[in-house]
């Protein structure tokens, strides 16, 4: 497919009634010489939970990354292109990072709490970006962002508990209360469920599910049926590039490209 076809696939979308969130427009990302992203157009809709899907070392990961502008952390890593945030180029040099990882917050593979306690994993964000006006406030920034992420009744008991004390499941859960509690607008999940068993996946399905039209949700996922089940929008990836992006019932019934058919019906990947 010609990249400028990709692109007027990206705008049409804007026209739908999911008005985009994040724009991203003929993004490059290289990794010193190496290129891993390319020209990669998408809208990211506020009302979907958008899953990228495609095979080990297709760029998925090194893609959500560009939206939070974490490949920052890597030396190596150099972004062309544009992408923004409302309307704002996230890349600009007046933008400040910190900030745009409180709104585009981040949940990673392997579950990540701090060695602290359960309440301090949720109050550290709010109290670095000043979100509570004292304690009383704070408890309720907590309690409100453990409710969400599913997790307050299993743990309003044990608040000073330590964090990394908790299943696995619950500690991802505790991440994502993490994320929520500085008020994002976007999460990003970077295979949020590939270290949890099969109840723990159901229950993180099951909030993205709930916590879906309220944050912008990207999942990078190698479980296809999981795509399918989280997921309205889905974009296939495919050696850097992206080969196809549309409704997630469309990609898997009836998929456009050759390319996605066949990992879609396990003939490679
Ligand atoms: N920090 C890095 N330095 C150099 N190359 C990297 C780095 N991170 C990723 N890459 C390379 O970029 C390409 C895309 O990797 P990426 O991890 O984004 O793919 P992915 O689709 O998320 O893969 P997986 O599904 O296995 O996690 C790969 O060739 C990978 O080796």
């Amino acid at each position: 497919m010609a990249d400028h076809s990709l692109n007027d696939m990206a705008a049409g979308q804007r026209a739908s009634n999911d008005p985009p969130k994040m724009e991203a427009r003929n993004v490059d990302v290289f990794y010193g010489a190496k290129q891993a992203i390319k020209n990669v157009s998408i809208d990211v809709g506020m009302e979907n939970v958008t899953a990228f899907i495609g095979p080990s070392g297709c760029g998925k990961s090194t893609f959500l990354r560009t939206l939070n502008r974490m490949n920052d952390t890597v030396s190596s890593a150099r972004v062309t292109g544009e992408i923004t945030l409302d309307g704002d180029d996230i890349y600009s040099p007046e933008m400040d990072v910190v900030q745009l990882r409180a709104r585009v917050g981040m949940v990673f593979q392997k579950p990540n709490p701090f060695p602290k306690s359960i309440y301090e994993n949720v109050a550290y964000g709010p109290r670095i970006h000043g979100l509570a006006s004292g304690k009383a406030d704070m408890d309720a920034i907590v309690e409100k962002s453990l409710r969400r992420a599913g997790l307050w009744d299993e743990v309003k008991d044990r608040l000073s508990e330590s964090g990394t004390a908790m299943s696995g499941g619950q500690q991802q859960r505790l991440c994502i209360a993490r994320a929520i509690a500085v008020e994002p607008e976007v999460i990003l999940m970077d295979e949020p469920c590939s270290a949890l068993d099969p109840i723990a996946t159901a229950k993180i399905e099951e909030l993205i599910h709930e916590l879906r039209g309220r944050y912008a949700i990207v999942i990078v996922t190698h479980n296809m049926q999981q795509a399918a089940r989280v997921s309205q929008r889905t974009a296939f990836f495919h050696l850097g590039t992206l080969v196809e992006y549309g409704d997630t019932s469309e990609i898997f019934t009836n998929p456009r490209e050759t390319r996605t058919k066949d990992y879609i019906t396990g003939r490679y990947g």
